[in-house]
């Protein structure tokens, strides 16, 4: 089997004696879609900012592409390809759909200042390439009704996509979702997981998804951890986690799998 994508080991991460994540073990491999599931509060946002650079645990090892990155800084883990999007939107609002998707492009982008003034040779070429790029994924996700709208005029569903697209122009080989269709109505809800799935399978782009919605994880994951107060309870298949004893326990009175 190919080496996994990104590995933690033992993490363990507190605050002023709140363990938020506590002994955390997980590996995505390529081509997954992994899903980190658990109650308000039990660590999932937690251990996004580990692995993307934002907190750094007191304990444990965070490796991505084969490489150790604990004490890296967010912007070169991004750099190497770890894009995420956040639970609340973090878009450019007066912006339109086409230039927030190209903001995502930055670091791709290899020319300096001077050559982008006079818009010659490299510049230009290297442009013109990043917005081909661009149009593709407004082509992927749908979003050319769209596309020349400043992203704050947009209905909700569509601004989450756009934050989608963004961190897709980052050319991910990670992607980190958090909670992707929160707030979303049924149809953006659908249209999302359809979306997520094309990444995966069409993309071929790993995924790691923080979600709360139950019923979307068991249809898409892979591969779920259930997590509970910073501790791992289970990892496992859909099918393996919802027959868990103690995931059943943790989720009384939540129908999980509905
Ligand atoms: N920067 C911080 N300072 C202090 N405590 C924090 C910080 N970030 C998280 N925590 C605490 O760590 C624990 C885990 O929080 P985290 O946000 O990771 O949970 P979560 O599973 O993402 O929750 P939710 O589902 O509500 O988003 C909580 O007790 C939270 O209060």
């Amino acid at each position: 089997m190919s080496a996994p994508v990104a590995r933690l080991d033992d993490v363990h991460l507190s605050f002023a004696g709140v363990k938020a994540v506590n002994g955390v073990s997980f590996e995505v491999n390529p081509g997954e879609l992994f899903a980190i599931i658990g109650p308000n509060g039990a660590g999932k946002t937690s251990l996004f900012n580990v692995l993307s650079g934002v907190y750094r645990p007191q304990q444990g090892s965070v490796r991505f592409l084969g490489e150790d990155i604990l004490g890296r800084r967010p912007f070169r883990i991004a750099a190497m390809g770890m894009a995420r999007t956040f639970q609340n939107i973090a878009l450019f609002e007066h912006l339109t759909v086409l230039d927030n998707l190209m903001l995502g492009r930055h670091q791709h982008i290899g020319y300096g200042a001077a050559a982008a003034f006079l818009w010659r040779g490299k510049a230009r070429n290297q442009e013109l390439e990043h917005r081909r790029f661009v149009e593709e994924i407004v082509d992927f996700l749908e979003l050319e009704a769209w596309r020349s709208l400043p992203v704050g005029l947009l209905p909700y569903g569509v601004q989450k996509r756009v934050e989608l697209g963004r961190a897709l122009a980052m050319e991910p080989k990670l992607l980190l979702l958090d909670e992707p269709v929160a707030g979303m109505n049924l149809e953006e809800t659908e249209d999302t997981a359809r979306y997520i799935l094309d990444i995966r399978d069409e993309l071929d782009v790993p995924i790691i998804m923080v979600e709360h919605d139950m019923g979307l994880v068991m249809d898409l994951a892979d591969r779920i951890m259930v997590v509970d107060f910073g501790t791992p309870i289970t990892t496992g298949t859909p099918a393996e986690v919802q027959q868990h004893p103690d995931v059943i326990r943790a989720y009384l009175g939540e129908e999980i799998g509905s």
